[in-house]
């Protein structure tokens, strides 16, 4: 079943230049797939289009009928007057979260994170990482349907990059469904079901990592199947 359904005809951010085209695909319940392509190839364009905060945009975005979406982005973004505790209590009233056990799951993912003594910290006096973990946190807690994720490896401890990941997986496992943009291809090829490559704003490639290698290096790893793509294109 599809969560998320994207075919956009072009996007961009002025009617004369088009940063995107021709970006067709889906996303199915509990799948993981990578946005993977290099600096500039429209990959937050894409993200941007799918929020409907692109300026010009043509297409249709669907997303599945009553589904919660989260975004996790790469740059924190939060309220400097309020804690990371009052965060928690933000998201838990604007989405109406009514659950029992939001507030252990919140302890849990504080602890998790290693966040506890920060508990009642603003979060202007955290490091990126904790910042990009708080963000992590919030998303969780909103239990949706699917994530939109924008590079999860720069900033988080090689610990914090383990537990999201084992995260990831048990929120795949509960239907959830992952949209991750990411330059760390050898993580991303360990976690990921699918991929969709991005270059100068169009899918140059998309689909299982065997389908990939199909189209490019056999049995190459994606960052050679990534570097194949690339050459051809320049
Ligand atoms: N706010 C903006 N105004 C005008 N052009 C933009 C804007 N943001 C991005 N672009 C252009 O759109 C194209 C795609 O950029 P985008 O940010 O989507 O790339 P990306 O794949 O996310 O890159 P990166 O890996 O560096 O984050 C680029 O040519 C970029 O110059």
């Amino acid at each position: 079943m599809e969560v998320l359904n994207v075919e956009l005809k072009h996007g961009g951010y002025s009617e004369q230049k088009k940063a995107v085209q021709n970006i067709n695909f889906s996303l199915s319940k509990g799948e993981l797939v990578g946005l993977i392509g290099p600096n500039g190839a429209g990959k937050s364009t894409i993200i941007k289009a799918i929020f409907g905060l692109l300026e010009e945009a043509n297409g249709e975005i669907t997303l599945e009928n009553d589904s919660k979406y989260a975004y996790i982005p790469e740059q924190p973004t939060y309220y400097e007057e309020l804690t990371l505790w009052e965060h928690i209590e933000l998201v838990k009233a604007v989405n109406n979260i009514g659950d029992e056990d939001f507030y252990e799951r919140a302890d849990q993912l504080l602890t998790i994170f290693r966040l506890q003594e920060e508990k009642h910290h603003f979060p202007t006096s955290f490091s990126k990482g904790m910042q990009q973990k708080l963000m992590i946190i919030i998303a969780i807690l909103v239990k949706p349907s699917l994530y939109i994720v924008d590079e999860p490896f720069i900033g988080l401890d090689p610990k914090a990059i383990k537990d999201f990941i084992f995260i990831l997986e048990e929120e795949r496992k509960r239907g959830a469904a992952i949209l991750m943009s990411t330059h760390v291809l050898d993580t991303a090829e360990k976690i990921c079901d699918r991929f969709l490559l991005i270059n100068h704003g169009e899918l140059i490639a998309s689909g299982t990592l065997d389908v990939i290698q199909d189209k490019s290096v056999p049995n190459g790893s994606l960052m050679d199947c990534f570097y194949h793509f690339m050459e051809k294109k320049l």
